[in-house]
């Protein structure tokens, strides 16, 4: 339990882009124990550069404790007594699922090769997964940003195996604002002479795309923090004597340099992109046609300091889920990254929900 554990799956896995992968591999991890009739059972979706380490403290594979610890365990909001807790790693991620630098069936990395794949791949992707482990219906999937993409694509996708859908600091759709930050962060990758167009794998250590990766790291975290809190936290300082930088440059370069030493450049780009797709809507009549199909009880949560997925989102997805009353707004400083800060309001959402 709380160890990272690897499904493979052997069929091919039809993409919506057109590609197919021959197979791929799930790296997850589990807490607690799935009762006889498994009715108890929670899937948790992570973000953009989360994993499968929602929980328990770091360890061998793990440099930082789970992100969302103080959410799950024994007497927390999802009681490991009680529940039985899944948290996969996405599809197209960089750990320990398949994405674009594993092996190809020849043994080489895919790099270039890596099809596109989608957030309704990634959820039908994790269905191997529920099979695997005996889970017809999910008694909760939850997520944040975009594992509440995963999360709506989950209870849209496959209505009948969500019973409860908890939905944080996300959208239905990607907004023009949302794809137009990230473009700049796809350029910067995609720039660095070292991403050699995707091809990298055989580059020495740390003469990978690290740059560019760097670059998107600081463009995205400046949107997931929140205007007033940098100024509260860092004004005009300077960072120290001597030092020319700004306190902020600084923070944001200590960003950088922390995700660059624990993410893939080509799982960033196609991750990212992923995100930019997301619309449960698409080939389905449209938002509200596919929403219409939820039958789980859900609950959507905004953020009111949210730059990034500004609340309006979730109020109009709330609007749109049925039986869905108004969104919930998490109050806090910290902008986006609050879904992963304020984890007692996450918590007494999650409660309510499965009370
Ligand atoms: C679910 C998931 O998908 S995400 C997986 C986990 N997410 C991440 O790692 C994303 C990157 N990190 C973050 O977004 C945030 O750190 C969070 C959300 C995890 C936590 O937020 P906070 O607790 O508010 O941390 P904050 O943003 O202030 O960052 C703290 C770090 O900045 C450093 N820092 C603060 N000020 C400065 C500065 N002026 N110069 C340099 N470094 C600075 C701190 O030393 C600390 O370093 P450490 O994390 O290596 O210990
Ligand atoms: N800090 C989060 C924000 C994205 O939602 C992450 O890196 O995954």
């Amino acid at each position: 339990m709380g160890h990272r554990q690897f499904l493979a799956v052997d069929r091919p896995l039809r993409l919506e882009a057109g590609g197919v992968l021959p197979g791929y591999q799930l790296a997850y991890e589990t807490w607690g124990t799935l009762n006889s009739d498994a009715s108890n059972a929670v899937l948790v979706e992570h973000a953009l550069t989360g994993d499968s380490h929602a929980a328990g403290p770091a360890g061998p594979g793990h440099p930082s404790p789970g992100w969302w610890d103080g959410l799950i365990g024994p007497g927390r909001a999802l009681d490991t007594d009680e529940l039985f807790v899944v948290v996969p790693n996405v599809l197209g991620g960089c750990q320990g699922t398949t994405g674009p630098a594993s092996p190809d069936p020849d043994g080489k990395p895919w790099g270039s090769r890596f099809p596109r794949v989608t957030v309704r791949d990634q959820a039908l992707a994790e269905a191997a997964l529920a099979d695997a482990l005996g889970v017809e219906r999910w008694a909760l999937v939850l997520g944040g940003s975009m594992g509440g993409m995963r999360a709506l694509e989950w209870a849209v996708t496959l209505p009948g195996r969500v019973e409860a859908l908890l939905v944080v600091a996300s959208t239905a759709a990607a907004s023009a604002e949302q794809i137009a930050w990230a473009s700049p962060q796809l350029h910067a990758i995609r720039a660095d002479p070292a991403w050699r167009g995707g091809d990298y794998y055989d580059a020495a250590p740390g003469e990978g795309p690290h740059r560019g990766l760097g670059i998107a790291r600081r463009i995205a975290h400046v949107t997931y923090r929140s205007e007033p809190e940098l100024t509260d936290r860092f004004g005009r300082r300077r960072q120290a004597p001597g030092d020319a930088r700004y306190a902020i440059e600084s923070y944001l370069d200590h960003h950088a340099d922390k995700l660059v030493r624990r993410f893939d450049a080509n799982s960033y780009l196609l991750l990212t992109e992923s995100m930019n797709d997301h619309d449960v809507g698409r080939d389905r009549g449209g938002v509200g046609e596919a929403l219409s199909r939820v039958t789980a009880r859900t609950l959507v949560a905004g953020v009111d300091s949210d730059r990034l997925y500004p609340s309006y989102q979730a109020r109009d997805l709330a609007a749109a889920l049925p039986g869905s009353g108004e969104a919930a707004v998490i109050s806090s400083p910290y902008g986006h990254d609050s879904f992963l800060i304020e984890t007692p309001q996450i918590a007494g959402l999650v409660k309510a929900l499965l009370d």
